[in-house]
């Protein structure tokens, strides 16, 4: 069932178009992320959808109900929207528990169990709750904003780059906390990040926007794996891109024959992902090797570029573990796993 729809939805500052007929429709309960680069429209999205913006044209409906048409709007504190952004924006003179029950009426009999239950629920110690937003690290005050969003019961979360001011592992760790608790809580979620890894692990869906039109919307595994364009395929990590012939399912390029999907026929650029690639040392010859230019080592996971012979391409970049690493001026072959996927070439 769709809770979010948001249609035809554009937005324009001066002669800026940040949102350009951008249509998303976001499934009751599941975790949408919206990425694309600096300046794409993610935060105006966002804000439309929160009520801080009002759209130019089109709608925002939230579970039948029409929150924006054109520049009518419902007020963003009538929508039921919970928002947790980049900083947290705690009251910095307030103690986290009155973070955290600020929206709740303050002789409300039930204010401590509930306030308490929403810190359990972000796995925040309770020792906490005297504490100051000051006193706490990035990761909890991340926490206690959750809580806070989470005690408003909303139909809809929405998380503007929330792990952005962490560093790598908590990050992760964050990530991970935040997904269970919306989860467990049901609560349906949009992400903005501009990190990749972060929108394709955290969501069952995933929205590209560029340029302020959304690009494609889809599972993280389709996206990543059928991108709709080369910009797309290199906004979501590395690629392999080669010029090909193909027919009847298969490609017929630098790398030799290699299976492909869909059902393009003729000339093509096929793309395949550097980890479908692995490097085989062999001195014998084959008819598709090359010569290893380069090797980076980077601990679990290394770069190795190799030369194809034969042809008149730049170097491929290939990410390999660290066992059995090749040397520079070794011989390979590159072994491809699974399907390469096709761009159509007008
Ligand atoms: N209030 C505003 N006034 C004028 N232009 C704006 C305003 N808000 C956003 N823009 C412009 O709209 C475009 C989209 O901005 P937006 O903040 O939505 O992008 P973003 O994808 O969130 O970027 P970032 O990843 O850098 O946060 C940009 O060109 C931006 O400069």
């Amino acid at each position: 069932m769709t809770l979010l729809t948001i249609q035809s939805v554009s937005k324009r500052y001066g002669p800026v178009t940040a949102l350009d007929k951008v249509t998303l429709d976001v499934a009751a309960g599941s975790r949408t992320a919206v990425v694309g680069p600096s300046g794409s429209g993610k935060t105006t999205l966002l804000r439309i959808v929160a009520g801080f913006e009002r759209p130019d044209e089109g709608q925002v409906v939230l579970n039948g109900e029409v929150l924006a048409d054109g520049a009518a709007a419902v007020p963003a504190h009538k929508r039921g929207i919970g928002i947790v952004s980049q900083d947290g924006a705690l009251f910095p003179h307030l103690s986290v528990a009155d973070n955290i029950g600020f929206g709740f009426e303050r002789g409300a009999p039930d204010r401590k169990k509930r306030i308490v239950e929403l810190l359990d629920m972000v796995e925040l110690d309770r020792n906490m709750l005297t504490r100051r937003p000051h006193q706490l690290s990035g990761g909890q005050q991340q926490r206690v904003a959750l809580a806070r969003a989470l005690g408003r019961k909303p139909r809809l979360m929405l998380l503007d780059e929330p792990f952005s001011a962490l560093d790598t592992g908590l990050r992760e760790h964050m990530r991970k906390a935040v997904a269970r608790v919306l989860q467990t809580a049901d609560i349906t979620t949009i992400l903005v990040t501009h990190d990749q890894a972060e929108a394709l692990s955290f969501a069952d869906q995933v929205a590209v926007l560029r340029e302020g039109k959304l690009i494609q919307a889809g599972s993280p595994q389709s996206l990543y794996l059928q991108p709709k364009d080369r910009e797309t395929a290199l906004f979501l990590g590395d690629a392999v891109m080669l010029p090909a012939i193909v027919r009847n399912g298969f490609a017929d390029c630098a790398l030799g024959r290699v299976a492909v999907e869909g059902s393009h026929q003729g000339k093509a650029e096929i793309m395949l992902r550097p980890e479908q690639i692995r490097v085989v040392a062999d001195e014998s010859e084959p008819a598709y090797g090359g010569r290893v230019v380069e090797v980076e080592f980077g601990g679990a996971t290394c770069t190795v570029a190799v030369s194809l012979e034969g042809v008149a391409l730049p170097p491929i970049f290939i990410k390999t573990s660290s066992v059995a690493l090749p040397e520079r001026g070794d011989r390979v072959r590159l072994d491809i796993a699974g399907k390469a996927h096709v761009f159509g070439r007008p």
